[in-house]
């Protein structure tokens, strides 16, 4: 069984995949139950006729029990300029919620999925103490799908055609996307673009949700998609190569903080952290992030 705790926009999203895809049995746990039980009805009229999953709602977290992999999901509002704004709001909740997966279901994988996501992984494993391996934030994947977007509009070309579009680092204003690795139809796409162009294109990724949200109100559709992928993983012991968010012990010379970096996902969450080669300015980047996150903890 697959927990979901908050069965918003995101939450339901994730979960739309997960049953119409039968991966496994979904119970959401959100704070308002009528909300957690109307969308598990409205979502169990899309298991497909020959599918054996069940969908519910709750607001009881005891029914988690027995989970395999819990999600969060949850959010306290809605912040409008930062992903920070409703911090020590998230930070209470988080523990909360911590508390009770701990005491119901203290071997699940869990993926963090609410935000501020970095600082919001951090404070999960440290107050669980779950393995580091068994809590994964995800959203640099996201933030990489973001990046491939963009460049794919900026070239005029498919995105299938982009390889490597990676963003590591924080899911916030510091993160960093890399375009030493990226590349177009085999070539290096570095070599195609100014320091200008290259400028642009990491403002705009850094700020896609804002754009997006001059449009919309929140997203969910990309962050479902990114979520479901590693579910799946997880569930087909299948070896997912892609950047999240974990608590760091040394790696890329950080540690006391979690931040986007390539990892290897499969049936026991991550089986590998990766330490790719980034060229100095990228480094001096990803230092910077860490450091940004790592302050936003220390100002808890
Ligand atoms: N990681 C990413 O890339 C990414 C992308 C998009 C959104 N998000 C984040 O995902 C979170 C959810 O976004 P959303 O648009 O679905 O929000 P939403 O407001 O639609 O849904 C949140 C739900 O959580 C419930 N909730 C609040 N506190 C709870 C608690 N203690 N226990 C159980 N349920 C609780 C609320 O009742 C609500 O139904 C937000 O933090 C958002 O910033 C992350």
């Amino acid at each position: 069984m697959i927990s979901i705790i908050g069965s918003g926009k995101v939450g339901t999203a994730i979960a739309f995949l997960c049953i119409t895809n039968s991966l496994d049995d979904i119970l959401f746990v959100n704070r308002t139950k009528s909300k957690a039980i109307g969308e598990a009805l409205d979502i169990s009229n899309a298991i497909p006729a020959n599918s054996n999953v069940t969908i519910h709602g709750t607001d009881d977290f005891s029914k988690i029990s027995g989970s395999n992999i819990v999600v969060i999901t949850a959010s306290t509002g809605t912040y409008l300029k930062s992903r920070t704004e409703m911090m020590d709001a998230q930070v209470k909740m988080i523990k909360e919620i911590s508390n009770k997966i701990k005491k119901y279901c203290p071997s699940a994988i869990v993926l963090v999925v609410s935000n501020p996501l970095d600082v919001l992984t951090f404070i999960f494993q440290k107050e669980t103490q779950f393995s580091r391996n068994k809590v994964i934030g995800i959203a640099s994947s996201l933030d990489s799908s973001r990046f491939r977007y963009l460049l794919s509009e900026k070239f005029g070309i498919k995105q299938s055609q982009i390889t490597d579009a990676l963003v590591m680092g924080e899911h916030g204003d510091s993160m960093v996307p890399i375009f030493s690795r990226v590349k177009i139809n085999g070539k290096n796409v570095s070599e195609m673009l100014n320091d200008s162009d290259k400028k642009t294109i990491s403002t705009e990724t850094q700020n896609y949700w804002r754009s997006l949200r001059l449009l919309k109100t929140r997203s969910e559709f990309g962050i479902a998609k990114n979520t479901f992928d590693v579910i799946r993983a997880i569930i087909d012991n299948d070896e997912l190569v892609i950047p999240a968010s974990i608590v760091l012990n040394g790696e890329y010379g950080e540690k006391d903080v979690a931040l986007g970096i390539p990892v290897k996902i499969n049936k026991n969450g991550i089986k590998e952290i990766i330490e790719i080669k980034l060229n100095e300015q990228e480094n001096k980047l990803l230092k910077i992030s860490a450091q940004t996150i790592r302050n936003y903890i220390k100002s808890l």
